[in-house]
């Protein structure tokens, strides 16, 4: 309960210490019920969720191509030892940067589990742009809903504020500006993370783990009527027209069986479209320099020298 953050708040991190006795010892290490190990393959054994967090972080002079394929290294292996231990209805959410393609590679490497139950965390980018909405308004947090992220974990992400809504009605109506929607709105949310690192000094772990609880619980709590939550799921038979075979962000819903379907009702104008289709092309370009490690011939990778979009502060 206290490590819930219900108690101390929800940005609160705890370091609980479990005095016992002698005597008390096992069942002390029975409380913790924490395993450790470094085996895969034995840490997921009949695992219902598994949250990978860990990932390689950029060394100094690494390209994005590079990261791609030292962290593609890591989720190969993590795929295959899913595929090999866990439960065939787990849940994998992926953290660890670069996140829709360490997905995708983890679950071509895992076929034994459902397509559909990978995720890449995009709920960070989601809660940023509440949060932008709600400032910008003057309205509570909990009144915005309906906010997807489309796309990548990266700058190229695009924050939906045409159907976004603030205490029920079009977030569009309640700000009316759409210079401020374009120019201010779109890349503050998608460059956040940078902007924290440069007044805070470190990554934003705790609202990354919020995000985490909150991704968690969108899939076991029923989705509010007409609302969504965002999470980079696996593209096949989308209703978008978004090409198949990436782990793409899009709003979904869930009934809280841990299962959830992409919302068909969203509204996609000219500017969406193209923005949409610009992360589209990096993770197609992603996906292409990875096509070693998902058992694909002939990919080829275009994206050397290419301009950084990875989420600042989260290389
Ligand atoms: N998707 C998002 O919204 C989001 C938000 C914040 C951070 N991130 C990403 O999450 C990751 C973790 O962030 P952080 O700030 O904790 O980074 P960090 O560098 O402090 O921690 C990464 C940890 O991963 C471990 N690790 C490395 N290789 C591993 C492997 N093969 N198996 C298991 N663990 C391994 C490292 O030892 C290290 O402890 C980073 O990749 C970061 O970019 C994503």
């Amino acid at each position: 309960m206290l490590a819930s953050g219900e108690v101390y708040g929800k940005d609160q991190p705890l370091s609980l210490m479990l005095l016992g006795s002698e005597r008390s010892y096992g069942a002390l290490e029975g409380v913790a019920m924490v395993t450790i190990g470094i085996d895969p393959v034995e840490m997921f054994q009949d695992a219902d969720w598994c949250l990978m967090i860990g990932a390689k972080p950029r060394g100094p002079g690494m390209e994005r191509a590079d990261l791609l394929n030292a962290n593609g290294e890591v989720f190969q292996v993590q795929g295959r030892a899913l595929n090999e231990s866990a439960s065939k209805d787990c849940k994998v959410l992926v953290v660890g940067n670069p996140c829709n393609t360490n997905a995708l590679i983890a679950m071509e490497n895992a076929p034994r589990l459902a397509r559909k139950n990978f995720h890449a965390l995009t709920r960070l980018d989601e809660n940023r742009a509440k949060c932008q909405l709600a400032m910008k308004s003057g309205k509570f947090y909990t009144s915005v809903s309906r906010v997807a992220i489309w796309g990548n974990h990266s700058t190229t992400q695009v924050p939906d504020f045409l159907n976004a809504k603030i205490g029920g009605l079009p977030a569009m109506n309640q700000i009316k500006d759409l210079e401020w929607f374009k120019k201010d709105f779109t890349p503050t949310v998608a460059t956040r993370g940078g902007a924290l690192i440069k007044k805070w000094g470190k990554s934003s772990a705790a609202s990354t783990a919020v995000s985490i609880a909150d991704a968690i619980r969108a899939l076991v709590v029923p989705t509010a009527p007409g609302d969504c939550f965002s999470t980079a799921v696996c593209s096949d038979g989308n209703p978008y027209g978004v090409q198949e075979g990436l782990i793409f962000s899009f709003p979904c819903r869930s009934k809280g069986d841990g299962d959830y379907e992409i919302c068909n009702d969203f509204i996609l104008d000219d500017w969406l479209r193209s923005k949409i289709k610009a992360t589209e092309d990096e993770l197609s370009q992603e996906k292409s320099c990875v096509s070693h490690l998902i058992g694909l011939d002939g990919g080829s990778c275009a994206i050397r020298g290419a301009p950084d979009t990875t989420v600042p502060g989260e290389k």
